[in-house]
């Protein structure tokens, strides 16, 4: 039986028209933009020798091997090419193969790639479009490089938008040009913007605490599948290798994007196979992932926004399954994430921790950071990290101006580290706009000049915070 949003987009699509695809998480938004694809090109009589006919955009390589498995499923009785184009592999084996390939699956920045260095690549035969995650694909932080491919697609072509949490910025749909787009939103009047089956609660936490809060959480769910989200690559890698060590009872895993290419892969390729195990992971898993039978989603740092929120907790409770979602809050994020959730129709409930449950682990853990240095380090770290990242955004920016001014004789290094520092400690919009500051040196010294009570208030906070 087609699910609600496949049975309006399917018959739309198949009438060449430009959708803008909406509906929850695990609703089957993939194969309503699949289909399609498949039925288009059978009906052109598409061959190798026609290239490119459809190419669909993932924000992640693990979404785009996903959808690639997907449609090898589907696909299976058609004899078109399908090719994954995904960062982390040998550029010229794919380069060999893609202007032979009829529907390629890829993330933005390596099809990019292939555009500008690829020579035998074109795209002018493109007949559809699909951005999958569409609001995601079409943020600030993928902008540069979809306006670079979007200049090198014919205008002339069918595209297809899918997100639960669909984007309708009018300046975002002219960069596309789409053209009278349909908006399927299958739940647009629903009661919640999440699934009926999925249950939601919230707890308040002290930062001193997630860490015992995790362990006697995992402790008390050790036959359940469970995905844990944290938002900052520093921090899951301090936590795996200290969970590791302490044991939970459960298989842990870890999913990031600084893990290398094979390791990524063979992490969810585990995690799909595993019937209880806990999964690590940082908002690369938080979209369009469909692991299967996931029992819990644990949001250990708060989301950055309501719409992460949703897609992280959509990795459970995926059509017509059930599934729980918890999310961690400091005392000082509950009022602001709270009320994002209520303006988006997400009904969460707040519940009280028992402190007689919780697991002290935090003598186990100081034991085994006195052992392992390197364990050490990477806990002092997360520690610094933790501090700035509740920092004010004008905070954040000065941090950096003062780390800038104390090192102004090696230009050039210290450049360098105050972009890593902010990469770091900011959200992917702060970085965005702060990171114009970090690329003008001369500008940063005028401001300093300007606002000398702001260096000095900077220099004092920081040195106290990274004895430099
Ligand atoms: N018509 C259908 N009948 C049975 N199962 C389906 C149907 N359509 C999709 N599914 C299954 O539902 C699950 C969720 O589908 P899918 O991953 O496409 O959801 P989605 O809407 O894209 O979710 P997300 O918003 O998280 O990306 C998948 O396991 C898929 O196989």
């Amino acid at each position: 039986m087609p699910t609600e949003i496949q049975k309006q987009a399917i018959g739309l699509a198949l009438q060449g028209k430009d959708i803008l695809g909406a509906a929850k998480t695990g609703s089957g938004k993939t194969l309503a933009f699949l289909i399609p694809i498949l039925e288009c090109l059978y009906r052109q009589q598409w061959t190798s020798d026609d290239g490119m006919g459809a190419l669909i955009i993932s924000p992640t390589r693990e979404l785009a091997y996903q959808t690639f498995e997907t449609l090898r499923k589907v696909g299976k009785n058609h004899d078109f090419s399908a090719g994954l184009i995904i960062g982390g592999k040998f550029l010229d084996v794919e380069s060999d193969r893609i202007h032979r390939t009829n529907i390629i699956i890829c993330t933005p920045g390596r099809l990019l790639q292939h555009m500008d260095e690829t020579c035998y690549f074109h795209a002018s035969d493109l007949q559809m479009l699909v951005l999958d995650e569409a609001d995601r694909i079409l943020d600030m932080g993928f902008a540069q490089t979809m306006n670079a491919i979007v200049e090198n697609l014919p205008k002339k072509r069918q595209t297809l938008l899918f997100s639960a949490t669909q984007t309708k910025c009018v300046k975002d749909l002219a960069r596309l040009s789409l053209k009278d787009p349909e908006y399927v939103s299958v739940h647009e009047n629903a009661k919640f913007s999440t699934p009926g089956t999925l249950e939601q609660n919230y707890i308040v936490c002290e930062l001193h605490q997630k860490v015992n809060m995790l362990y006697s959480f995992l402790k008390n769910h050790l036959s359940k599948k469970i995905i844990v989200f944290f938002s900052s690559c520093k921090e899951i890698q301090y936590l795996f290798r200290a969970f590791c060590r302490l044991r939970p009872g459960v298989p842990v895993l870890l999913l990031h994007g600084k893990q290398q290419q094979m390791k990524r892969m063979q992490m969810y390729d585990d995690f799909c196979r595993k019937k209880a195990a806990v999964l690590f992971a940082t908002d690369i898993a938080a979209r369009g992932l469909d692991f299967p039978a996931v029992n819990w989603v644990l949001q250990l740092d708060c989301p950055e926004d309501a719409n992460t929120y949703i897609h992280r907790a959509g990795r459970t409770a995926r059509y017509k399954e059930g599934g729980e979602a918890l999310l961690v809050l400091l005392p000082s994020e509950e009022e602001g994430m709270v009320k994002q959730l209520e303006e988006k129709k997400v009904p969460i409930n707040k519940i009280e921790i028992n402190p007689g449950k919780l697991t002290n682990v935090q003598p186990k853990l100081q034991s085994f950071l006195a052992e392992e240095q390197e364990l050490k380090e990477r806990a002092q770290r997360v520690k610094f990290q933790r501090f700035t990242i509740q920092l004010p955004a004008g905070a954040k920016l000065g941090l950096c101006v003062g780390h800038l001014v104390k090192r102004r004789r090696e230009k050039r290094r210290c450049m360098l580290k105050a972009r890593r520092w902010l990469y770091l400690i900011c959200t992917i919009k702060e970085f965005n706009i702060f990171g114009f500051f970090c690329s003008n040196i001369c500008f940063i010294r005028q401001l300093v000049f300007i606002s000398p009570f702001m260096r000095d208030n900077v220099l004092e906070c920081f040195t106290d915070w990274v004895g430099c």
